[in-house]
């Protein structure tokens, strides 16, 4: 099954971000969305969430998908404790047992589970971050979208929230995107990497990443072809053109 968006267009005022664009995603696959500020990014994965209303065009999704959307800034309520925040997603879903146990899974995965009883003041803004992916992992989402999930979080930290990531993902096979403006973020963690430029959005190049997960963190040697390849295009499409 795929997710499908066909000929899409979404303007701001005179502006196209998206002019008959297309793209389907595949579940099999980990797919990250590269490309310079101002591109389309955001807009095409709000488009995709159902969040944006595209001017015209046709988003093609399995019926009834339920969507875990990680945004860039972490959208936690402040007068709730971490695993309050967590829980708020799932109680039209489950009973109460199972909410704790999947409270407790989720911050688990990002290595939370002793701050459960905190508030979003008394954490850095990494756990925050980590408290929001929590949140989406307990979701349960068919989907997975991840706008800048990293942003602002240092190596070791990423690491172990892409390894949580790849590790719930082999788990659930949630059709699975995010948006990155690292390299060594995309190369860590994507199969596919879909290298745009715009407005209006185009696609350069898809990057199609042959190296199994399990190899990259040990052996960034390996990586090192895509690394060029994508720096290079990225270097052609922030610098001005004469
Ligand atoms: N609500 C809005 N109203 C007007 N213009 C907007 C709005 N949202 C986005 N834009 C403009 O549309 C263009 C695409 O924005 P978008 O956020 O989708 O890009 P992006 O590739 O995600 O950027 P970044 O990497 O900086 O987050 C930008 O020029 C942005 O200023």
């Amino acid at each position: 099954m795929i997710l499908s968006i066909k000929n899409i267009h979404k303007s701001y005022g005179n502006l196209n971000v998206l002019q008959d664009f297309s793209l389907e995603l595949d579940k099999s696959r980990i797919h990250c969305f590269f490309g310079p500020s101002g591109c389309g990014k955001t807009t095409l994965m709000h488009v995709m969430a159902g969040i944006l209303k595209p001017d015209s065009g046709e988003i093609i999704i399995p019926k009834d998908i339920r969507f875990s959307y990680i945004f860039q800034e972490e959208r936690l309520l402040p007068w709730m404790t971490v695993e309050e925040n967590v829980a708020l997603v799932l109680q039209d879903l489950k009973d109460q047992g199972s909410i704790e146990r999947q409270v407790k899974a989720s911050l688990s995965l990002v290595e939370l589970n002793d701050f459960a009883k905190y508030f979003p003041s008394e954490l850095s803004g990494g756990m925050r971050q980590r408290v929001s992916i929590a949140r989406a992992f307990a979701y349960e989402g068919e989907v997975l979208a991840m706008d800048e999930p990293f942003k602002g979080l240092h190596l070791k930290l990423k690491q172990n929230l892409m390894d949580a990531i790849y590790k719930y993902w082999t788990l659930h096979k949630p059709y699975t995107y995010f948006i990155t403006h690292d390299i060594d973020d995309a190369l860590y963690i994507a199969d596919d990497i879909y290298i745009f430029d715009g407005p209006p959005m185009r696609l350069v190049e898809k990057i199609n990443i042959q190296i199994p997960h399990e190899l990259r963190k040990d052996h960034p040697e390996l990586l090192m072809d895509y690394k060029i390849k994508l720096s290079n295009q990225t270097t052609s499409l922030t610098q001005p053109s004469n």
